[in-house]
């Protein structure tokens, strides 16, 4: 089945990340741009993370996962390499009202990590549903250079506009109008 694309809010989400190596400090660089509520829970973890820890202020747990760590986490990412326990963890959080990420097991994924863009206020994100990753990052590195620097000075204006000028149709025609001409600067290269 296809996965719906939304926007998180983090707020007041308490985020743990299980697995201490590669892949879970990739998940983890990512999740700093939201939030800094995330703990780790780890037997060991990479230098890096680490330093991100300290950096950042994060609690961490260094032990072999036992059932009940997850219980009062909302978002729980499983970045080990043990996949029989990947699976495991993933049903025991079924138990629980939280959503669950398992780095191997797209199947035992209540959501999955999109390939982003983010620019001030414009988020862009990209899933293949998850048969390419290669093919989302590849895409991602392509638009990043395609979409301009100064895009958020753009949207900046339109929160202006939007914030001071009164509801209505003559609003909604004048956004769309600010919309398209930056488009058309933007195809001939006069941003
Ligand atoms: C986008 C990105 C976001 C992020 O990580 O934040 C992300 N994977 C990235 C990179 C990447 N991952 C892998 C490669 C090697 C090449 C390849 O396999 O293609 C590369 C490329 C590289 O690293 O160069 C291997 C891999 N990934 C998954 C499996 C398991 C499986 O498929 O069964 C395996 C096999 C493991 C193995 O066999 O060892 C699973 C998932 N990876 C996802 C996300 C979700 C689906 C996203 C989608 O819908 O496309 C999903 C389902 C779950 C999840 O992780 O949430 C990030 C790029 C960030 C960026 O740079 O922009
Ligand atoms: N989703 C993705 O984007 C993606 C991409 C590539 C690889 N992967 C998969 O991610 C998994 C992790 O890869 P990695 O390179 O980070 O591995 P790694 O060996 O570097 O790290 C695994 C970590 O899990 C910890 N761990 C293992 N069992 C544990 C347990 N029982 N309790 C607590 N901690 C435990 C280890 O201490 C280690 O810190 C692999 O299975 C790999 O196939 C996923």
């Amino acid at each position: 089945m296809a996965y719906f694309p939304a926007f998180i809010k983090f707020e007041k989400k308490r985020v743990l990340i299980i697995g201490g190596g590669i892949i879970a400090q990739e998940k983890l660089v990512h999740l700093l741009e939201f939030t800094s509520d995330i703990t780790l829970l780890s037997k060991d973890f990479t230098e890096n993370i680490l330093d991100l820890i300290t950096l950042n202020s994060l609690k961490y747990i260094k032990k072999e996962y036992e059932i009940g760590d997850i219980k009062g986490y909302d978002i729980i990412i499983v970045a080990i390499d043990d996949i029989s326990l990947q699976e495991k963890i993933y049903i025991e959080t079924k138990k629980f009202n939280c959503l669950c990420n398992c780095v191997d097991l797209p199947n035992c994924c209540d959501f999955i990590f999109p390939s982003y863009i983010k620019k001030g206020d414009l988020t862009i994100a990209i899933s293949t549903s998850g048969t390419s990753p290669a093919f989302a990052k590849n895409l991602r590195i392509y638009l990043e250079k395609i979409i301009p620097n100064n895009v958020n000075e753009f949207l900046k204006k339109m929160k202006e506009y939007r914030k001071t000028m009164p509801k209505g149709k003559d609003r909604m025609k004048f956004l769309d109008k600010q919309a398209k001409e930056y488009i058309e600067k933007w195809n001939k290269n006069e941003i």
